[in-house]
């Protein structure tokens, strides 16, 4: 992996941060590219030990690609043990428009891609297996990378001016990290293939009907707050039991029944007689 992230630091622009919110346990992931629309690049930045948290002493230099910043902000939420959701958004009112074009075509070595979209599947298998309720905010477009990185989220809010396109087979190339496998996993090969097979862009509606999007919001300037209420309803209360939830749905997605019930057996009793078990037998009583 390490040659992907050091091709990955050579891409040059953008930024992502991370906004933790440590009343609510909501954090929120900010993509920002405005030159490319939020396209995946990299950043050179004067002050690049101040958003990374790190490489202080290298402030001035190349510091690595929106992807590798996104994939240390990932690793850094592995750790925060009091969070229960988060919120994958892009700046300038628009989520994604997928891979930088610009330096994608200098990547020509199929080796080399091989590698560079097993760190970002990686990285969003990660960011899908946090134990934090997460959800992808889309507004404006989510093209090509950008609709596989929205679809790597467990749920999808849409603007209503949100519009989301598999753009891969038009580019002469097809899905590269993940969302393909999880595009099938969802909806059956027939459902999936039609999509991708036609690249087509599908707005809000279509993405609810089709139960991509779990929600539609008014595009506007507290749209972001909207979906924090909205996830909000999902992860309140004690971090514990959502973080368990959130593993137990995980662990199902991904192991056999037996080896899922187990782990959810696990995740269950370590509830048990907790403290929020209590207080609600308590309340019942
Ligand atoms: C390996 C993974 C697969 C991939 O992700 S391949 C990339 C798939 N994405 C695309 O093909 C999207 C290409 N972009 C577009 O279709 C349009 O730019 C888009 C996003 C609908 C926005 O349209 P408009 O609002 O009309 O804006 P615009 O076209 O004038 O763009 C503004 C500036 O942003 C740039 N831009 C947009 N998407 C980019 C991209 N993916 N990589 C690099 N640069 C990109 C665009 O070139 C333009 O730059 P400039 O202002 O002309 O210098």
């Amino acid at each position: 992996m390490n040659k992907a992230e050091d091709t990955l630091k050579q891409m040059v622009g953008g930024s992502v941060t991370l906004d933790k919110d440590e009343k609510t346990g909501i954090a929120v992931i900010s993509l920002d590219n405005k030159k490319k629309k939020n396209a995946l690049s990299g950043k050179y930045t004067e002050h690049a030990g101040m958003l990374t948290g790190k490489n202080t002493d290298h402030a001035g230099k190349l510091t690595g690609s929106m992807m590798c910043e996104l994939n240390d902000i990932i690793n850094e939420l592995q750790s925060w043990h009091t969070g229960k959701g988060l919120i994958l958004r892009g700046e300038n009112k628009t989520f994604c428009s997928g891979g930088d074009l610009n330096t994608l075509h200098n990547i020509m070595s199929p080796t080399q891609e091989y590698s560079i979209s097993g760190f970002i599947g990686q990285s969003l298998q990660n960011l899908s297996q946090l134990p934090l309720i997460n959800v992808a905010l889309v507004e404006g477009n989510a093209l090509g990378g950008g609709a596989e990185m929205a679809m790597s989220c467990d749920f999808m809010v849409m603007a209503d001016n949100a519009r989301l396109a598999f753009v891969h087979k038009k580019m002469g190339v097809i899905t590269g990290f993940g969302a393909g496998t999880r595009l099938v996993r969802k909806f059956g090969t027939l459902k999936a293939l039609e999509i991708l097979a036609s690249a087509r862009t599908m707005d809000a509606t279509e993405c609810e009907q089709l139960g991509l999007a779990s929600k539609i919001l008014p595009h506007s300037e507290n749209v972001l707050d909207l979906t924090k209420s909205w996830l909000h309803n999902y992860c309140d209360g004690d971090p514990k039991v959502v973080r368990n939830l959130k593993a137990m749905v995980v662990a199902a997605s991904n192991l056999s029944l037996e080896d899922s019930h187990v782990i959810e057996r696990t995740l269950f009793s370590e509830l048990w007689g907790g403290e929020s078990h209590l207080k609600a037998q308590k309340s019942k009583l």
